[in-house]
């Protein structure tokens, strides 16, 4: 076996500023070669340094996620205690303790497992790939493959994948901003660079920053853990910040551990006071802590997202951050770019006009070769372009450009052939035109752009925009000879000669898909940097109900207070720059919103990013799609009023839990208190309470597979503690009084002994817990509203099985007993009773979400 000569250090490099050294001798120490590793050395290396992952995954193997949760208080303290019970001669508790325990982790741990399983191999699907040399050839490879030695192909829009050098560049612009804080992209090019910090390494990429314009070759030096900033970088990328409603889910977990706290506590000193010290009375008080800790709560909320998102990924819809299908659902604001997604971004090019408005070839020729010398970001327009021949490339020769930037909105290059020397300039013509003082003629001439033929134009262009005709502006100046290079003031004093005209059919499932999305309370802006009449054009087209235009020059001149308020109330933003973008994201966000950004650009990521929900297509560059949380695979837009109905089935499933939870705990929680006052014995054993805890989660399983009534989806939803602790008030409240009812009617009116009172109680208390639920699923009354199939078998299996526990003689094991047929008419009496007050009740525990105001 060859030996290769490889960075010594493995994880953090020993070549602290790699920028410094010569190329040759980067590749020399690396063992590598311009064109790439082969296949065999590059496995070799794989092995060596492992997966090119900043952040190795914090996801825990089975066992350990097993032992952790038996390792949490609760569960240890309940296994202790059972242990306890068995070194005493109870060896029973002790067993059936045991098997409960296992039983309920496990099945915790199972359901959530498989979720996450299916919901990383979604991810994976759209996970960031690289164009990587190897065996001499060409290769798109996932990203996590690359190794040090490895050749990467970069293009505008495209993710560094890890550290290296520059061997390769043809106008590369890297937006360093997630690095360094730096907004403006800043230059790439040969080195080597004399500066040590990476900072100045203008000969260098790093991992987690972009290509935002021009191509490189990169020399890989570190990957993963190693590589400079990766770690830093991939946590910003990763980092999961929890959505309001989880931090509401959250916030009330927390306040019903404490309850739990104090009635433990409550429960233990009654009966201290009331019996002394028993390892009866502490298994009781764990048992009830493990019974009502909504320890399911995370759990749920995963299973629910990650079947979520297996459903939307069956629309072709992948969910890159699992707590974005909630945003999806409460978002009541879509700011859209419009290339792409309003449009099929099938761009053509329909020939080209001059000053006079007739037919041009001239200016083609121009854009032409402007589009084929211009180093940096190509767009879909340059493509159009040069798809048509352009007779004279060949003997022009390339001399210098100032590469396309989305604030100047246009493009220069130098170029030049025999005695010539030509500056061609194109970009958004209305501000092209203002770089201009004179004009070329269909015949050649050289006249004065005066404001009579400058209004001329600009009418031109108008009603060329109008027709929903994108344009863009072409420009010229002759240089002198003896220059080499072109600078931003060059852009000045030029000869206008006409526009390029380009035409993008509309999407027309746009127009469906805006209809549904408003009909849901979800308003549609949209976010371009195109032109004032294409916009307008394509709106009317489409019949978008958008309202009110403003452009990005008059955002430039408003303060964050004043986009604010201008934000909401119009929908259509024309010529921003990405800055813009998000800016104006931001201002909704601020002003009370939940706002979604789709776009596919270079341009659309920092907004992509700023949104609570980011979306991006399929298609879209590398940034985008990995600025988003979504992405839509399928060009049809209506995938994305399925996926707000899908978040918003979603979150109507998790309240289910939420109410159900709530309600119970709540009600449990007061009926032990009142019992452990009153009665001479404890109301349940230990076991028995765990028994019940075991399947009374089992009946939930079905409620993420549940359907969700129309109400439910017709508006955003957003989390509401106030609601939650209103219906957690009343329907609590409502459990415990029937308790207290059971309580009452089983000691005096059939003045039972401990063991019938514990079964009585046991089937009362799970029939009444696992049947409200198809009262409280929804809003309407029960019968109206029909459950999915594995909700009414979990539930209804669920309680099959306790009955089954309580009512034979298997009961017998966990200290249960027959009960006289007078005793069970009583209970089911009760249960049903409970059951017809609950619906009674229901509507004034659900109080309807007050609509969110629209913009
Ligand atoms: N290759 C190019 N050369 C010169 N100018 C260009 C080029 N590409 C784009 N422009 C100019 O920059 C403007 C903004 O670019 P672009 O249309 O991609 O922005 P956007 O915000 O993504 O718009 P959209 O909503 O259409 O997707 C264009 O309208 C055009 O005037
Ligand atoms: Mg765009």
């Amino acid at each position: 076996m060859r030996h290769e000569r490889v960075p010594r250090d493995d994880r953090r490099g020993d070549q602290p500023s790699f920028w410094t050294s010569p190329s040759d001798d980067v590749l020399r120490t690396l063992g590598a070669r311009p064109e790439g590793l082969t296949s065999a050395e590059a496995e070799k290396r794989l092995a060596r340094y492992g997966a090119n992952i900043a952040v190795a995954s914090t996801r825990r193997s089975l066992v350990l996620k097993f032992v952790r949760r038996l390792t949490e208080p609760l569960i240890a303290i309940l296994l202790i205690a059972g242990a306890i019970s068995g070194a005493i001669g109870d060896w029973q508790s002790f067993a059936i303790i045991l098997v409960i325990v296992l039983f309920s982790v496990s099945l915790d741990m199972v359901q959530e497992q498989k979720a996450e399983f299916a919901v990383d191999a979604l991810k994976r699907s759209v996970a960031v790939r690289a164009s990587v040399r190897r065996d001499g050839r060409t290769v798109e490879l996932p990203v996590a493959d690359i190794v040090p030695g490895d050749v990467v192909e970069l293009h505008a829009g495209d993710l560094v994948p890890a550290d290296g050098i520059i061997i390769g560049t043809r106008a590369a612009l890297a937006n360093e901003a997630i690095l360094t804080g730096e907004p403006y992209p800043v230059e790439k090019r040969l080195g080597p660079c004399d500066g040590l910090s990476p900072a100045d390494a203008f000969n260098a990429l790093f991992g987690g920053t972009s290509l935002v314009g021009g191509e490189a070759v990169m020399l890989v030096v570190a990957t993963g853990g190693a590589t400079r900033f990766g770690a830093i970088a991939a946590s910003i990328q990763e980092m999961e910040t929890p959505t309001a409603f989880e931090q509401g889910v959250h916030a009330l977990g927390m306040m019903i551990l404490r309850l739990t706290g104090f009635l433990v506590l409550f429960v233990l000193l009654t009966q201290l006071v009331k019996h002394g010290l028993s390892l009866e009375s502490f298994l009781f008080a764990v048992a009830l802590a493990v019974g009502l800790t909504p320890e399911l709560l995370p759990m749920v909320i995963t299973v629910t997202l990650s079947r979520g998102a297996l459903r939307m990924a069956d629309r072709k819809v992948v969910v890159k951050r699992l707590s974005a299908i909630h945003d999806l659902g409460a978002m009541d604001i879509l700011c859209t770019d419009k290339t792409g997604t309003l449009t099929e971004a099938k761009i053509a090019h329909a020939g080209s006009f001059g000053i006079n408005g007739a037919e041009s070839n001239r200016v083609t020729e121009l854009a032409r070769l402007n589009s084929h010398f211009a180093s940096g970001m190509r767009s879909a327009l340059d493509d159009a372009l040069v798809a048509g021949t352009c007779v004279s490339v060949q003997d022009w020769r390339h001399v210098d450009d100032l590469p396309f930037d989305f604030n100047r909105r246009r493009c220069s290059i130098l170029i030049a052939r025999g005695n010539e020397h030509e500056m061609i300039t194109k970009g958004a013509p209305e501000s092209l035109l203002s770089l201009c003082s004179q004009a070329e003629t269909a015949e050649g001439a050289i006249v004065p752009l005066d404001a009579p033929l400058r209004a001329k134009i600009i009418d031109l262009m108008e009603a060329k925009g109008r027709e929903g005709i994108r344009l863009l502006g072409v420009a010229r100046q002759s240089m002198a000879m003896d220059r080499d290079h072109i600078d931003l003031t060059d852009e000045a004093d030029l000869i206008f000669v006409g526009c390029a005209a380009f035409l993008d059919p509309p999407k027309l499932s746009a127009t469906k898909t805006v209809a549904r999305l408003a009909e849901a309370g979800v308003r549609v802006k949209v976010i371009s940097g195109d032109a004032a009449p294409v916009v307008q054009h394509l709106v009317e087209t489409l019949k978008l109900p958008a309202r009110g235009m403003i452009a990005g020059e008059e955002i430039a001149a408003l303060g964050q207070a004043a986009l604010i308020s201008k934000a909401k109330e119009v929908d259509l933003f024309v010529r921003v720059s990405p800055e813009q973008k998000s800016r104006i994201v931001q201002a909704l966000r601020s002003s009370g919103h939940t706002v979604g950004f789709l776009g596919d650009g270079i341009n659309d990521a920092p907004a992509i990013h700023a949104a609570d929900v980011g979306l991006s297509v399929e298609g879209g560059t590398e940034v985008a799609r990995e600025a988003a949380d979504i992405i839509l695979l399928a060009p049809d837009l209506g995938v994305l009023a399925d996926g707000v109905a899908e978040g918003r089935r979603t979150y109507a499933n998790i309240m289910k839990y939420v109410r159900m939870g709530t309600s119970s705990n709540f009600g449990n929680m007061l009926s032990m208190a009142f019992a452990s006052l009153f009665l001479p014995f404890l109301p349940l054993a230990s076991v028995q309470i765990l028994l019940n805890n075991l399947i009374y989660d089992f009946s939930e399983i079905g409620i993420p597979f549940d359907s969700a009534d129309a109400e439910d989806l017709a508006r955003p939803k957003t989390w509401d503690m106030n609601a939650v602790l209103r219906f957690t008030l009343i329907m609590g409240l409502l459990s415990s009084v029937f308790d207290a009812a059971t309580f009452a009617l089983l000691r005096i009116g059939f003045n039972v002994n401990v063991s019938e009172f514990r079964t009585a109680w046991f089937v009362e208390s799970i029939a009444t817990q696992i049947l409200v639920i198809f009262i409280i699923r929804t809003a309407q009354p029960f019968w109206a509203s029909r459950p999915h199939p594995v909700l009414v078998a979990t539930s209804l299996g669920a309680l099959a099985v306790a009955l089954v526990v309580a009512l034979t003689p298997l009961g017998g094991i966990v200290g249960f007993v027959p009960l006289p047929a007078s005793i069970l008419a009583a209970i089911t009496g009760v249960t049903l009773l409970y059951l017809a007050s609950a619906e009674a009740l229901k509507h004034a525990a659900v109080s309807p979400q007050r609509p969110k105001k629209s913009a």
